[in-house]
């Protein structure tokens, strides 16, 4: 019996120690799950696309929406992907008005395709959430020829939108909702070199990316006054979903197996860190909310470089010659 308690008394502080690092971690994590979407809303009859729809941030905002009753089209680039997280959030939601497409945003003419097929479908758009991204591309082109996270991230999402804008007018009050990033504070627009083809960083081109989000934002926020649609850009937070896929470093096993579980308290949940597109695409009281940015579901202020009317316009006027919109 003794031999059992003085055991017992050696690892006791080992066992306290390991409680509290835990208990500690347990609730640098609830802190850092960040603001939450609590209202409940019934959007039965609303018609949504969201593009990214298959995975991380982008499913969680289906499957939320599909919950509320929403109609929702799932822009995706992999047919198969997409498929099967359809087919979850049918099962999972009860709700079969989820679909499906495909949309590959690195393609003009996929994203036509997408539009056209879409309108065929649907008279009514009343959301359309920009959340699908890529993030630390290695240095690769789109099918048109303009730098990975910039054509994806931004020129591709340009063009789905203004295909819409007839569908989303048509269907006011309706919403755009931008899903950028912190990652815009640190971003600058290269007039000269936008393509980063003289010199190439993942880091900058995902900032410059994340920031013309934001430019876009505004613009069509001006552009948009007075008809009923109203767009605004969010940053979700840090979280725990596949957008780190590229980083070499990511999948070595050091950082899966020790600094995965380190930083892991400093990550929302992908549920979570879908709360703040659900808020800019739901809240009522944002229904005559527009150009804004939020932030764990409050408005937060954007980088001065956001804030460049010039630039903004400038980043307009190229986007429509990029996306060959025909003025
Ligand atoms: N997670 C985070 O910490 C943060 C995320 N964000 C932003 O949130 C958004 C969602 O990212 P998250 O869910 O984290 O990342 P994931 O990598 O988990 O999801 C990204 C989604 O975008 C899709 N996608 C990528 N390229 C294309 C393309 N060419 N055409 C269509 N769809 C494409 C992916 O499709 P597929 O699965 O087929 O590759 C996937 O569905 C992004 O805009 C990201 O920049 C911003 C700040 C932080
Ligand atoms: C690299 C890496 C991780 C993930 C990092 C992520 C998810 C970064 C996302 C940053 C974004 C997208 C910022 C701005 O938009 C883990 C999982 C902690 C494990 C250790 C290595």
């Amino acid at each position: 019996m003794e031999i059992v308690i003085r055991f017992l008394q050696s690892i006791a502080p080992v066992f306290l120690a390991h409680g509290i690092v835990g208990i500690i971690a347990f609730c640098v994590r609830l802190y850092m799950q960040g603001g939450k979407f609590r209202k409940q809303t019934d959007e039965t009859g609303k018609v949504a696309i969201v593009t990214g729809g298959n995975t991380g941030l982008g499913k969680e905002t289906v499957m939320e929406l599909a919950r509320r009753g929403a109609t929702v089209y799932m822009a995706c680039r992999s047919k198969e992907k997409g498929e099967r997280a359809c087919r979850e959030i049918v099962k999972e939601t009860g709700n079969s008005n989820v679909f499906s497409r495909e949309c590959d945003l690195s393609s003009l003419d996929s994203i036509r395709k997408f539009a056209e097929n879409f309108k065929k479908e649907q008279r009514e758009l009343h959301i359309l959430i920009n959340n699908a991204g890529v993030f630390w591309e290695p240095h690769r082109l789109t099918k048109e020829g303009f730098e990975m996270h910039l054509g994806v991230n931004h020129i591709g999402h340009f063009l789905l939108t203004n295909l819409l804008l007839d569908v989303l007018e048509r269907s006011a009050p309706s919403r755009v909702v931008v899903v950028a990033s912190r990652a815009h504070e640190r971003g600058q627009i290269k007039v000269d070199d936008i393509n980063s083809s003289e010199f190439y960083d993942e880091g900058v081109a995902y900032c410059q990316s994340k920031l013309a989000n934001i430019l876009f934002t505004r613009e069509l926020a001006k552009r948009l006054e007075g008809t009923g649609v109203t767009v605004n850009a969010l940053n979700p937070g840090i979280a725990d979903t596949e957008i780190a896929r590229n980083m070499i470093f990511f999948q070595t096993k050091f950082a899966q197996t020790i600094l995965r579980p380190l930083l892991w308290a400093m990550m929302k949940t992908p549920k979570n860190g879908a709360q703040t597109t659900l808020y800019a695409a739901l809240d009522p009281d944002l229904e005559k909310v527009s150009g804004q940015y939020f932030s764990d579901c409050a408005l937060a202020p954007v980088a001065p470089a956001a804030l460049d009317d010039q630039m903004a316009q400038w980043l307009w006027v190229q986007s429509e010659k990029w996306a060959k919109i025909a003025l």
